[in-house]
């Protein structure tokens, strides 16, 4: 497996590692996963994150590719690990305030800490925590962390370092290729105690010397005791998910967002007669420009699909588009709480003002599972072997 720094933000790339890793997905993965054997080793895990963020590749077609492999006993851990992703996407979608409130908060906090020394040397791996220093350089060099030195790493910085969690979280989303508002966001919610009110992860040095297999060994310097960060109110109670839409006339034009760019198996529902993609809301982020590249190569897979010339249009530039292309109907993948749902509102009013209607369709996929995402993982979880069921 190659190193770490050669993402290629290409449907092809991402065939090419899933091919690599699906050997490992089964029993390999269940006994290696947890061990973090830094940049260079990334074998034991599919470092498929990057493009499964995307939809370059979907949720359902890397588990139906490890089902076929591997079978559900032995793919199990893998499966659950995929399902992990989307259950805090449903999760999310059911209480998009959780969103907003870290982001006021982040904002808030980012002015009171401005001129905070401890904060600083968080970021800039200067704390004289050797793993965690380490982790922040890796972080920011290579745009990405194993999950566990993503545990190791919230929760050094919650508990150990005492720094707000909201300030954390958007350092992560800052600069990693794969920055997610639901999995970033609630992972970290998770790590400080407010997800599963009163349960938080704490980082202890001996289980950070085993999985590291002895590269890092912070005995002593960690809080290893430390209380959950206080909830100011409890979680929100779940609402409910919109109707997913369908387009009523049968020639649309299909507008690509980095929320989704697996064209070839979006349930268009009509022809598709004009074809474009948005152009990354974020593009000034590492997460950004691996976005950019992925839209590229999205347009091209969906130009040769659709037999069609594809362009990249700003947001602003979208309804004389639809216009120019004759449509009634622009059809988009419904886009989860992130950077493009906010620029789709407004491209919806902007086409509403000359007739013409976005249509979001949602994959069957998030439909059956995001209303699941009730409770806990673990009540989620139990529909699994249901919702795999059929993908082959
Ligand atoms: C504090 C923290 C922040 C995180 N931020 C993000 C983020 O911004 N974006 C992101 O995609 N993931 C995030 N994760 C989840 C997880 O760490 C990564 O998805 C995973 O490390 C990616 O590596 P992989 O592709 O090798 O995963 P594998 O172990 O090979 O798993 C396969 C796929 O399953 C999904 N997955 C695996 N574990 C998780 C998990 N715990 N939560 C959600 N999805 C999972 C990912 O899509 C992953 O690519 C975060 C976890 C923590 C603890």
């Amino acid at each position: 497996m190659p190193g770490l720094t050669d993402w290629t933000p290409t449907r092809a790339a991402a065939l090419e590692r899933l091919a690599e890793f699906l050997p490992h997905a089964g029993a390999d993965y269940a006994r290696l996963r947890n061990i973090d054997r830094g940049p260079d080793d990334r074998s034991n895990v599919s470092a498929l994150s990057p493009w499964i963020r995307r939809r370059i590749l979907t949720e359902e077609e890397v588990i139906a590719a490890v089902l076929r492999r591997h079978g559900f006993a032995r793919a199990d851990k893998f499966i659950q690990e995929v399902c992990w992703r989307t259950y805090w996407k449903g999760w999310l979608e059911l209480r998009p305030g959780v969103l907003a409130d870290y982001h006021a908060a982040a904002a808030r906090l980012s002015a009171e800490w401005a001129d905070s020394a401890a904060l600083a040397a968080a970021r800039g791996g200067q704390t004289g925590i050797a793993c965690f220093d380490a982790w922040a350089a890796e972080l920011v060099r290579t745009g990405w962390l194993h999950n566990h030195a993503r545990m190791w790493f919230a929760s050094i910085w919650i508990f150990t370092l005492r720094l707000p969690w909201e300030l954390g979280a958007a350092f992560m989303a800052q600069h990693l290729l794969d920055a997610d508002p639901a999995s970033n966001t609630l992972s970290w919610r998770w790590v400080a105690g407010l997800q599963t009110p009163g349960k938080h992860y704490l980082a202890r040095a001996e289980n950070i010397r085993l999985n590291t297999l002895g590269r890092f060994d912070p005995a002593g310097q960690l809080d290893e005791q430390a209380l959950p960060v206080p909830m100011v109110a409890p979680n929100p109670p779940p609402g409910a998910i919109p109707p997913a839409q369908v387009p009523a006339t049968d020639r649309v034009a299909l507008l690509l967002t980095e929320e989704d760019l697996s064209p070839e198996t979006l349930p268009v529902g009509a022809t598709v007669v004009a074809l474009a993609a948005l152009t990354t809301p974020s593009a000034d982020s590492p997460a950004g420009r691996f976005a950019a590249g992925a839209l590229a190569d999205g347009l091209d897979r969906a130009g040769a699909q659709f037999g069609l010339a594809g362009q990249l249009l700003a947001p602003e530039a979208v309804a004389a588009w639809a216009l120019d292309a004759g449509v009634s109907e622009v059809v988009t993948a419904c886009a989860p709480l992130g950077p493009s749902a906010p620029v789709l509102d407004e491209i919806e009013r902007a086409l509403a003002l000359v007739s013409i209607r976005l249509v979001r369709v949602r994959r069957a996929w998030d439909t059956q599972c995001w209303p699941l995402a009730t409770k806990g993982f673990f009540a989620f979880r139990q529909h699994i072997p249901k919702l795999v069921a059929g993908l082959v």
